[in-house]
């Protein structure tokens, strides 16, 4: 085992780590572990745009952006932190272009801007051009652009290490009421090198983590196979709780079947969905700015089409996404990639053919619980000193029970800046956490243990029927019955996953070893959203539940919070505590969201 010491470990080298890294790597000494090279992170993927005010196209502000996610997330959004990415996103978008990023220009040479879901002119009234991109890769040049600055400030990278496990100790602590508590405080993490099979110790003033998202507990997914959730896992496993587990987004435009992403910009720039009459439905189910409805409300009209028997194709059961009256100039030039994707994988023609698309799942509104300073949290209150969160992985939340289209690239640039910035700071002023005697020993049996084990189920097996699992209960439409149905089924799989056994036994490069240890990490996540959603009896935003239909502001305008705790039970499943978080109101009071 080799230990190392830092001031700041960032765990991740998507775009909310990297972005933490250029502000920590100038204020302190910084480390930033990922377990795939940083230019192959999943930002990478992003396609559609970053969003910002900017009104270089049409007038804009950031209250009406505030206000438009604070709608889009179905009131669930805390408000100071969506204030806080509105005002920062220009900044945001202006730093990127100042490091380098090739944004598409208007003729005029500024930064152009599109229209993309839910984000209006006034309130409401009409779509705005909001979203800022280069043509359908985003993302690619995003991630670019901060290892590009990441070198240029020396920051020092360690690839293809796995952190499996935070190192954190407790302390005795008494709250301003006289009641005893127990402090959480940050000493480093554990990770495993991939080349060699060797432990590292990273002992650290602070910790961000930065490690995206979970999509991959979904069998159909916009996601790469990297994305199963450890930061979440991880930090839930540490006693931490997770927040608002049960709102996962569905991209209404994966390839049918398929579920690879045809970029929401392709509406942006014009795209209309038909169903199989050639119907525009939208109109039926968002008058007002119909395709570019949020994505909660277009999957869920796309998934009624087809339940009503409107849908396409052979077994009715996608609708088509209708690009050939847009000139084959303007797709070459504003959706290349994507339009590629459906002459590639579904043989399809944009130009001339609608392309057959259905729902996908493609983001987690829930996370590692944070504050509007990327401060983790270990229960309502109190944060957990050293211990940062930003990017998918977090939940601060800016994005409510519904993330809207283009605000993911500019939450993890606004709060991964931030986490960077307040890591280094707390940092400067603190001293080492002593780390725990013996703290790498639960993650060596872990490992040594999965590797030598000789039980008769495979990794592949559990892994497929938990996605199954999860694609045909905890979909668009859910209620008791499906959530019970996957609970129970992970419940089994779990059972399952003790008698697991690898392949390879070798020590080198061992990723059969890792994507065993990742899928312990995608049951965890699936048993905490299940939880979630069994405990949130109404519908709001993606979590919509067909035996409670109706948004339940009385009982459910709160955030929830999900344990792992012994002494606990919730529903009948021992081990787990439910509670709920005040949501932060600052200037708009929840009202009937219509579109
Ligand atoms: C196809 C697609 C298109 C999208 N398009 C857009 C868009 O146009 N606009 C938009 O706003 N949003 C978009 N999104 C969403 C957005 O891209 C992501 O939410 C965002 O990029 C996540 O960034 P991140 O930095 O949090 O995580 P990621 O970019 O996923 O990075 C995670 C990092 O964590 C590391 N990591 C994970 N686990 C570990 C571990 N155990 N140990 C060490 N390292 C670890 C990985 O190596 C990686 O470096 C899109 C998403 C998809 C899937
Ligand atoms: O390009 C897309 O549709 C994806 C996107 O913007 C997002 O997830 O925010």
């Amino acid at each position: 085992m080799q230990v190392h010491k830092y001031d700041v470990v960032i765990v991740g080298a998507g775009g909310a780590g990297m972005r933490a890294a250029i502000e920590a790597g100038q204020r302190a000494h910084t480390a930033v572990l990922t377990k795939i090279y940083p230019t192959r992170s999943h930002t990478g993927a992003a396609q559609g745009g970053m969003c910002a005010a900017l009104a270089n196209v049409e007038e804009d502000n950031w209250e009406w952006h505030t206000f438009d996610t604070v709608k889009g997330g179905d009131y669930l959004v805390d408000q100071d932190a969506a204030e806080v990415m509105a005002k920062e996103a220009i900044d945001a978008v202006l730093d990127l272009e100042k490091m380098g990023l090739p944004f598409n220009r208007t003729p005029e040479g500024k930064i152009d801007q599109r229209r993309f879901g839910g984000h209006t002119r006034d309130h409401g009234k009409a779509p705005v051009r909001r979203a800022c991109y280069a043509a359908d890769r985003t993302g690619h040049m995003i991630l670019q652009t901060l290892y590009q600055n990441c070198v240029k400030h020396n920051v020092e990278f360690f690839n293809e290490f796995y952190v499996l496990d935070l190192l954190l100790v407790e302390e005795d602590a008494v709250r301003e009421d006289g009641t005893a508590y127990k402090q959480k405080r940050t000493a480093g993490v554990v990770s495993y090198e991939l080349a060699t099979g060797e432990i590292h110790v990273f002992q650290a003033k602070s910790v961000i983590f930065a490690t995206g998202g979970a999509g991959k507990v979904y069998k159909t997914t916009s996601n790469a196979h990297t994305l199963t959730g450890d930061g979440m896992a991880i930090a839930y496993r540490a006693g931490l709780p997770l927040e608002d587990m049960e709102f996962v987004q569905f991209h209404p435009t994966g390839l049918a079947g398929l579920g690879i992403l045809l970029s929401e910009a392709a509406r942006g720039e014009g795209g209309i969905l038909r169903n199989a009459d050639g119907e525009r439905f939208m109109e039926r189910y968002a008058p007002t700015i119909k395709d570019l409805a949020p994505r909660d409300i277009v999957a869920r009209s796309m998934a009624e089409e087809v339940r009503q028997g409107r849908g396409a194709g052979p077994n009715k059961d996608y609708v088509l996404l209708d690009l050939t009256h847009l000139e084959p100039s303007h797709i070459d030039e504003k959706l290349p990639d994507i339009t590629e994707f459906a002459r590639t994988y579904l043989g399809v023609e944009p130009y001339t053919e609608p392309v057959p698309v259905f729902p996908t799942c493609h983001y987690f509104m829930g996370g590692i619980p944070t504050n509007i300073k990327a401060e983790v949290l270990q229960d309502n209150d109190t944060v957990v000193p050293g211990l940062y969160a930003a990017g998918e992985v977090a939940c601060v939340s800016v994005h409510g029970s519904n993330r809207l289209g283009t605000n993911s690239l500019l939450d993890i640039n606004v709060f991964g800046r931030r986490a960077g910035i307040y890591a280094a700071e707390y940092a400067a002023q603190a001293d080492w956490v002593e780390l725990p005697e013996g703290g790498e020993l639960p993650t060596v049996e872990h490992i040594e243990n999965l590797r030598s084990a000789t039980g008769s189920e495979r990794v592949a097996d559990i892994r497929a029927e938990l996605q199954e699992s999860m694609d045909a209960d905890m979909q668009v439409f859910r209620d008791e019955d499906s959530i019970r149905r996957a609970l129970a089924k992970i419940e089994e799989l779990r059972g399952r996953y003790e008698n697991v056994s690898v392949q390879d036994k070798g020590r080198r490069f061992n990723l059969d070893l890792l994507e065993g240890m990742e899928l312990g990490y995608l049951l965890d996540i699936a048993e905490a959203m299940t939880l979630a959603a069994l405990g949130r009896k109404e519908s709001r935003g993606g979590h919509y539940r067909e035996d409670y239909p109706d948004r339940d502001d009385e009982n459910f305008m709160a955030h929830t919070m999900i344990y792992r705790d012994e002494t606990a039970e919730m529903e009948g499943v021992k081990g787990i505590r439910f509670e709920t978080k005040p949501v932060v109101v600052t200037r708009y009071q929840p009202m009937e969201r219509k579109y």
